[in-house]
């Protein structure tokens, strides 16, 4: 649904130049939620601003839903843009303007008469859980209902990409958490595929599929969460389950990942009845993710080198993803 191909983006020239983006590709399939992580000046704004085209890319390939953005110019690319709604931080509501008048005015751009934006506007705002606010002005309403009317108003054109431009980093804990939920659950009833940008982890554990995490214009690692939290080293993974300092005390340590397959196994117990180790638990980072267990645990298996290479191995064999971290 989207593909971005090598695509390269600078400001400025000669020893002031910033590569915003620095050969940047990913594909995100129809209907998936994926995150774009990383520090402040990563280049995530530049990424969505050239994928919705307010932007050109120097060099490389934007693709929405089988159209090459580059190429589009004039009314093209305005209708292009109506199928690819866009979330912000601080909301951009016309205070001016009623809830319902904030998401027509989307529809009386695409030239919508106005008895098919009353009725559309009606309709997105009931899906959106305010239909009982279509009357009230922005400064009537809190940040989460704020952002449930930008998503409203995202989302009145019917577009089949939504792009979040840290839509809840203005959020309390618990209005985020509510408005990620809606964007997953809209996501999944409407077929609606999602770039997020977000410098928050907790983001990309509640509701992505795949994530990214760049920095200084480039793409470090990407895939799936469950994939990459199985991957060595990932980043991703570290970040999103922390177990901080690996104490280092002549002992084996090992981090087993879970992703929902066998948490439900006493697999700790089994391990130390099996090979008479006295298992330590060093730490344990484990949510629910998608409603499936999902996360890391550190051991320390004190014994010999046979018998903790046995139960590595017995792990492993059980199909559980065991590192070894520390010895
Ligand atoms: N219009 C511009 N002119 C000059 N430099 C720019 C411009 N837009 C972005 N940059 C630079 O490009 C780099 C990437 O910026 P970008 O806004 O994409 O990062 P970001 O990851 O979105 O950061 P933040 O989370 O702070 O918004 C930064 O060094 C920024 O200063």
């Amino acid at each position: 649904m989207i593909s971005v191909d090598r695509i390269s983006k600078s400001y400025g020239s000669g020893e002031n130049v910033v590569h915003a983006l620095d050969n940047v590709s990913l594909n995100i399939a129809k209907g998936e939620i994926f995150g774009v992580v990383g520090q402040s000046g990563a280049g995530k704004s530049t990424l969505i601003r050239t994928i919705n085209s307010l932007e050109r890319p120097d060099s490389g390939t934007v693709t929405v839903d089988g159209q090459n953005m580059n190429l589009l110019q004039g009314a093209q690319l305005r209708s292009a843009r109506h199928n690819i709604g866009m979330i912000f931080q601080h909301f951009n509501l016309l205070s001016s303007r009623t809830v319902q008048s904030n998401v027509e005015l989307s529809l009386e751009i695409t030239g919508m008469d106005r008895g098919a934006r009353r009725k559309r506007a009606a309709e997105i705002l009931d899906l959106v859980g305010l239909s009982g606010k279509a009357t009230a002005y922005p400064a009537q309403l809190s940040g989460g209902q704020k952002q449930r009317v930008g998503i409203a108003r995202a989302l009145a054109s019917k577009p089949s990409v939504l792009l979040s431009d840290e839509a809840t980093s203005a959020l309390d804990p618990e209005t985020t958490q509510q408005i990620l939920d809606l964007i997953r659950q809209l996501s999944r009833e409407l077929g609606l595929t999602v770039l997020l940008i977000t410098h928050e982890m907790d983001v990309v554990k509640r509701i992505c599929d795949s994530a990214a995490v760049m920095s200084q214009g480039r793409i470090l690692e990407q895939g799936t969460v469950e994939g990459l939290l199985t991957t060595e080293k990932s980043l991703l993974g570290q970040a999103l389950f922390p177990l901080g300092e690996i104490p280092l005390n002549g002992n084996t340590i090992i981090e087993i990942t879970f992703n929902g397959v066998t948490t439900d196994r006493p697999v700790i117990a089994q391990l130390a009845r099996t090979y008479n180790i006295d298992v330590g638990i060093l730490g344990a980072a484990i949510e629910t993710v998608h409603g499936h267990q999902t996360g890391r645990t550190r051991l320390e298996l004190p014994g010999s080198a046979e018998t903790v290479a046995a139960a590595i191995a017995d792990l492993r064999g059980q199909g559980l993803f065991v590192e070894v971290i520390g010895c």
